[in-house]
């Protein structure tokens, strides 16, 4: 389905989220275009995660909308909501595979719950698989997969379905560096080869910069700033400085930390 010239595919606009006294989202803007590859950047606790989750209906925000293709998906009723997530990935920080389910049975288990026959789900499973370089792999449990291959195996359930828009949450957490490498080359083909609108979050810069074309600082609860990723080295936001550069000084308030980590850091 295409979001149409101009129109954004991914539209929030005033997304707002506490728990209790926690302003954790606080009139959240954000536009990310057809095709367009997106990275949310930001602290630990900066409410990269309950962005994502408010997406994805697995958190309720308080106030504001999500449009995807123009469409405001908080007003939808539970069944329309499920229909529209069919055009949905979503790769998990662990991969979350099923234990109980094989390798193919996990990635095909998109078209399985869509009723598309066995014979026909295996075939589509085997050939992404191959995508991520697992084909012999299919029949294994995942008990029996090493990180990295669980989560090559979870990207190729990510996109067994063809979805329009792909969420990726922390991709190369956990893995080492080459096999983080691996993983930001498979999306970067991915997204090369389909064009599909990807929204990533992630503490890692380097895979950051390597997957999307637009970096978006999420700070002190709204986009503090968006710019090409090719700028991320060059940018002068004082903000968005401080975090590529690893400073705990700075203007990205911490004090969420607490005083005792707060004073520590000053001395
Ligand atoms: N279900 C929840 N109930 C209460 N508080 C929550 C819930 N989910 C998240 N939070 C709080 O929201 C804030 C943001 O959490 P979130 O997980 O979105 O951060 P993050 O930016 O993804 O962090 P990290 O990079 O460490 O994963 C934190 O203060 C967290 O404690």
């Amino acid at each position: 389905m295409s979001g149409g010239s101009g129109l954004p595919r991914i539209r929030i606009r005033g997304l707002s989220k506490r728990f209790n006294s926690n302003v954790v989202l606080e009139d959240v803007d954000l536009d990310i275009m057809p095709g367009q590859s997106t990275t949310i950047i930001g602290m630990s606790g900066s409410g990269k995660s309950v962005l994502i989750k408010c997406i994805l209906g697995l958190i309720k925000p308080d106030s504001g909308e999500i449009l995807i293709d123009g469409e405001n998906w908080l007003q939808l009723e539970e069944q329309e909501l499920l229909l529209r997530m069919r055009r949905i990935g979503m790769l998990f920080q662990g991969a979350a595979l099923f234990d109980s389910l094989s390798v193919w049975e996990n990635v095909a288990f998109a078209l399985l719950q869509q009723n598309t026959g066995k014979e026909e789900a295996r075939e589509r499973a085997i050939e992404v698989l191959e995508w991520v370089g697992l084909h012999d792999i299919a029949d294994l449990m995942p008990a029996e997969l090493s990180g990295g291959m669980a989560k090559r195996v979870g990207l190729a359930r990510t996109i067994c379905h063809k979805p329009d828009i792909v969420f990726f949450d922390e991709p190369t957490t956990g893995l080492d560096p080459i096999m983080s490498d691996v993983i930001n080359r498979l999306i970067v083909r991915l997204h090369k080869d389909s064009g599909t609108t990807m929204l990533s979050i992630t503490h890692d810069l380097k895979s950051a910069a390597m997957i999307s074309d637009h970096i978006a600082l999420l700070c002190h609860g709204r986009i503090h700033r968006q710019i090409p990723s090719s700028e991320l080295d060059s940018d002068q936001d004082p903000m968005l400085r401080q975090f590529v550069e690893g400073r705990a000084q700075g203007p990205i308030n911490c004090s969420h930390w607490g005083k005792k980590i707060e004073e520590a850091i000053q001395r």
